[in-house]
């Protein structure tokens, strides 16, 4: 599913009319008819459209056209549709129109009475601040909302005042119970504050040619998508068939890393896990990770190459390595991760295993100079916000907010790595600039451990053959899914998740997506 700026949506409005004759009135039908369908199969189990009140705040350009043609769909089928046309100061109540005098006192009783409010004043043409009296209108609407929990809102397209570019919202905006968006998401959805006005994200189809997208280069990441990521499980197949993952991982202050994302590997399917750890700490791991397998380095006090060396000479076969959770940053250990990299780079494309550097891989890194010309081809790196910007030399790097994308595209192409740079609307791009963006987020998932999960995960993917960027892809969509798994089946809330309480629930979320509803 594509994500669109402002002006990507109005060029495919444009070329939808010049190359396929479907004016803005079709797709403003279509529009309309698909929001009325997409409310309707929403309200179950909860309401019924027979009776139920629903009183609409129209605006003057095609969002309030788009919410008309909505109104009517949902009136045929029985609802109670009263309308608000803002620029008119006019109110219609079931078909009949209030005389002028007394439109502000009926408007006071619509929004008492009604069960849901639709906003279909502004949507993308909205361009300045909003007027004093759309912000009081907005602002009576959020008072009866925090007044009556169960009045829902809804906004056609987008909450008015959203900037559907950036993020940045309006004074007088609100935020929604539920978006229906159209066509596609829009990029402000993704980024803060934008994010917290959208509610639940539902996206109507206004009937725009497949082949009208085929230039856009950002998409959400959904589970459909996903499904047909993930590898094949054919039945004539052994663990052979599954890849093998190699973890440079863990020491002694931080040893659940390894165990974490070796874990999580072999929860996506990979075949077998193999941990490269000191004898000092195997005693640890072969205690709680029964499936693992071991190669044994020497002691972080050996020689930088010795180290390095053990590594190397077992790295044979293996389809992925993880580098980094939990890893430490003395100087001797960036010495192996540099040694390996330079094996990394002298092995040819079809024997090379791929690399994920997550964490302390990447705080090592950070400290050198041009770090990226060190990396293998279609290397797969993972920072959080704090990490992307000691990757960046210092720059501040906002965990929600829009100049991450930016940022986010800059440098993966700079760099050329796959970069997933988390948040609470997790980015993914790739050397070439295709970007992905997670929709999901889950606030449970802040906690320690959790980042480990998902490296491991990608590995897992990489050692069943599955792409770089697809790879990052799954994983982060399926982190937020098994997260919201935990907190459905464990019955938490957005606190209290263990990163270990993700491990049993991935594998759940990978047959979840086949019958993902976006
Ligand atoms: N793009 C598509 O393919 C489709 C879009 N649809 C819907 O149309 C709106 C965008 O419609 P547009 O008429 O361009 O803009 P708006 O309805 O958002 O508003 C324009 C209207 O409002 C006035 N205005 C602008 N800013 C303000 C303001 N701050 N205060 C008051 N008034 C303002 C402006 O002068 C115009 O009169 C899109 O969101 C979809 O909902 C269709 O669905 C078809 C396909
Ligand atoms: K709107």
């Amino acid at each position: 599913m594509h994500i669109v700026t402002i002006s990507e949506m109005k060029e495919l409005e444009t070329r939808a009319d010049k190359e396929y004759g479907l004016t803005s009135e079709i797709l403003m039908s279509n529009a309309g008819r698909s929001a009325a369908e997409l409310f309707e199969a929403n309200l179950l189990p909860t309401h019924k459209l027979k009776g139920l009140k629903v009183l609409f705040l129209i605006g003057p350009g095609n969002n309030g056209g788009d919410g008309l043609v909505m109104a009517s769909h949902l009136e045929k089928e029985g609802a109670l549709i009263s309308l608000y046309y803002w620029k008119e100061h006019k109110l219609v109540v079931q078909g009949t129109r209030r005389p002028d005098e007394v439109v502000d006192e009926t408007l006071a009783e619509q929004i008492q009475r009604a069960d849901y409010i639709i906003d279909a004043l502004l949507g993308t043409g909205r361009s300045r601040p909003l007027p004093d009296d759309m912000r009081a209108l907005l602002a009576r609407v959020k008072d009866e909302r925090a007044r009556r929990a169960d009045l829902r809102l809804v906004a056609i397209d987008l909450p008015t005042g959203l900037n559907a570019d950036t993020g940045e919202v309006d004074p007088g905006s609100i935020a929604m119970d539920t978006t229906i968006t159209l066509a596609c998401p829009k990029q402000g959805f993704f980024f803060f504050p934008g994010r917290d006005y959208i509610g639940d994200l539902e996206v109507g189809d206004i009937g725009l040619p497949a082949a009208l997208e085929s230039q856009l280069q950002t998409d959400m990441l959904t589970g459909q998508q996903v499904h047909k990521l993930l590898p094949e499980r054919p039945l004539n197949s052994n663990k052979g068939t599954f890849g093998k993952v190699m973890l440079l991982c863990g020491s002694l202050p931080y040893p659940g890393s390894a165990y974490l994302a070796g874990s999580s590997a072999a929860r996506v399917g990979a075949g077998l896990i193999t941990l490269a750890v000191t004898e000092k700490m195997l005693s640890f791991y072969a205690s709680s990770f029964h499936e693992a397998t071991f190669t044994i380095l020497p002691e972080e006090n050996a020689e930088s190459y010795e180290r390095a060396k053990a590594l190397i000479d077992k790295l044979e076969g293996y389809k992925a390595l993880l580098i980094g959770p939990g890893l430490g940053q003395s100087s001797n250990t960036r010495e192996v991760i540099l040694q390996v990299l330079e094996h990394l780079r002298s092995l040819p494309d079809e024997t090379r295993p791929h690399l994920v550097i997550d964490a302390d891989g990447l705080n090592n890194l950070s400290a050198l100079e041009r770090w990226w010309t060190l990396l293998p081809k279609d290397t797969v790196i993972t920072p959080h916000p704090g990490e992307m910007g000691r990757l960046c030399k210092g720059v501040k790097v906002s965990g929600g907010n829009i100049e991450r994308l930016e940022l986010a595209r800059t440098k993966a192409r700079e760099w050329q790595v796959n970069l997933l740079l988390k948040g609470s609307c997790t980015i993914l791009v790739d050397p070439e600039g295709r970007t992905r963006i997670n929709w999901w987020g889950n606030p449970a998932l802040a906690t320690a451990g959790t980042g480990d999960v998902l490296a491991g995960m990608i590995s897992g993917f990489l050692a069943q053959g599955v792409q770089p960027f697809d790879a990052a892809s799954a994983a982060v969509y399926l982190h937020t899914a098994a997260a919201d798994l935990v907190n459905q089946n464990m019955h938490i809330g957005r606190a209290g998740l263990l990163a270990s309480d993700l491990l049993p629930n991935i594998p759940i979320s990978l047959v979840d997506t086949a019958h993902a509803k976006m």
